[in-house]
């Protein structure tokens, strides 16, 4: 079959276009972002694709489609995210792992991607399912269109497929899990076979996103983007441990910015090590894939990291909180990832506007005495975030990172410089009436 590439025939897409509002005008070619489609020609073709693609989900359904980026066959779980925007954010947050992400904003691609916008290394998800996938990029950040990135990165991806009637079927039924596939030669009962003998529950798949070896982190968040600046550059500083089941880079970057000097460590990192390096009494416990409580090996090492110095624990870091602290956790219906998620803050009744993006939560009914429940989900009133005061611990069930999202709740990362701050002054002040004790003595 001939196949020929063309470009879209109307001048504004293929030619750079100056927006006198954007903050930054375009710089060097690499960022113009020239859009073309590839259509076959031939006798009695169609000049624009057909379905390619079959998303088989366990209940028995099949959805035709048609593929962008990666070709192959896939098995993940299906969860819809109602962000309006961030998409590059969602691709490459690695707490996606094992899942296909379905968009309910119909419209993907619109804004290309950019340098910028990665939460790490990687697109570790399992497929990208939308509505309807822009035509053309613009945008003065854009340094290539959607799908050519997801074919680099072997992400497959489908569009043009009912992602209401899907999001409708997932709200009703709850998570299902799916094979997405453009391999014509399997067919449905075979798909639909993959996609009944998979699970998600139980499985450890932190270990496949986390670092190997540890790493420190200096990069904070860029000036232009800032909007909390610090007044006290100069301020007191902190050394923090953070261990990546999967962490999001601006997590990272926000810890530097409130004035933390980061020790990146791999999610099997013995506590012993961690109190070894003596950070400023620091622990941060990061968001990641799958199920909480298949990874008891984490648990411990929270465990015996508990009460020696404060913690601060983000999603999947507050589900193994919870677990370290005695509770339990729970797979919700059909979990909360979006942007626009309301959140009670009970200590200051504040609501903040949320990212969020979980399957799991803690249980409150199952946490001993002493245990805050400091944060409620206004959707559902499940448990968004803890405290345990006498162990200076704090915790998010969301993402006060944001990326995307809203900044709402990033008060918690200098709530988290308090704690250590208290510490330190406490510490300051014993070894002070020490001294004196010696002096005396
Ligand atoms: N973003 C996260 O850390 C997700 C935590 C966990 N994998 C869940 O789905 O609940």
């Amino acid at each position: 079959m001939a196949t020929k590439a063309f470009s879209v025939p109307f001048a504004d897409v293929t030619n750079s276009v100056s927006f006198p509002f954007a903050p930054k005008p375009p710089t060097a070619s690499p960022r113009h972002c020239v859009f073309s489609l590839t259509c076959s020609a031939g006798k009695g073709e169609r000049p624009w694709k057909t379905s390619d693609a079959r998303l088989v989900l366990q209940d028995g359904s099949i959805w035709n489609a048609k593929s962008f980026g990666a070709s192959g066959t896939q098995v993940g779980e299906v969860v819809f995210n109602t962000s309006l925007t961030g998409y590059q954010e969602i691709l490459t947050d690695p707490s996606y792992a094992g899942q296909f992400v379905l968009m309910t904003n119909p419209h993907i691609g619109n804004t290309g991607v950019n340098f910028d916008d990665e939460e790490s290394r990687r697109c570790f998800l399992s497929g990208l399912v939308i509505r309807s996938l822009s035509i053309s990029t613009s945008n003065w950040r854009c340094v290539k269109a959607l799908g050519d990135y997801l074919v680099e990165r072997n992400i497959m991806g489908i569009y043009d497929v009912d992602t209401r009637a899907i999001t409708r079927r997932l709200r009703q039924d709850g998570s299902l899990i799916g094979v997405l596939s453009t391999d014509n030669s399997k067919t449905e009962q075979e798909l639909l076979q993959i996609s009944q003998s998979w699970n998600i529950v139980g499985i450890d798949l932190i270990s496949g996103v986390s670092c190997m070896s540890p790493l420190e982190w200096i990069d904070k968040t860029e000036d232009e983007w800032e909007f909390h600046p610090n007044k006290d550059p100069a301020g007191e500083t902190f050394h923090v441990v953070a261990y990546d089941f999967g962490i999001k880079h601006n997590i990272l970057r926000r810890l530097a910015s409130y004035r933390c000097k980061i020790t990146v460590v791999p999610s099997t990192w013995p506590a012993s090590e961690t109190l070894k390096i003596k950070p400023d009494g620091v622990i941060i416990l990061s968001n990641g894939p799958g199920d909480p409580s298949a990874i008891p090996y984490a648990v411990e090492t929270v465990k015996n990291i508990l009460g020696k110095v404060p913690v601060f624990g983000i999603c999947m870091g507050h589900q193994l909180l919870g677990q370290a602290l005695g509770g339990k956790t729970f797979k919700m219906k059909f979990g909360h990832h979006g942007g626009n998620h309301p959140v009670r803050n009970l200590r200051t009744g504040h609501v903040e506007i949320s990212a969020q993006n979980h399957n799991y939560a803690v249980d409150p009914a199952t946490l001993p005495k002493g245990v805050e429940v400091t944060h409620i989900n206004l959707n559902d009133g499940s448990c968004a975030g803890l405290a345990f005061p006498s162990q200076r611990v704090l915790s998010l069930q969301y993402h006060p990172e944001a990326s995307p999202g809203p900044h709402d709740s990033d008060y918690a990362f200098r709530e988290f410089v308090q704690l250590m701050m208290q510490d330190r002054k406490k510490a300051n002040k014993s070894l002070k009436l020490a001294a004196a004790q010696a002096s005396d003595a």
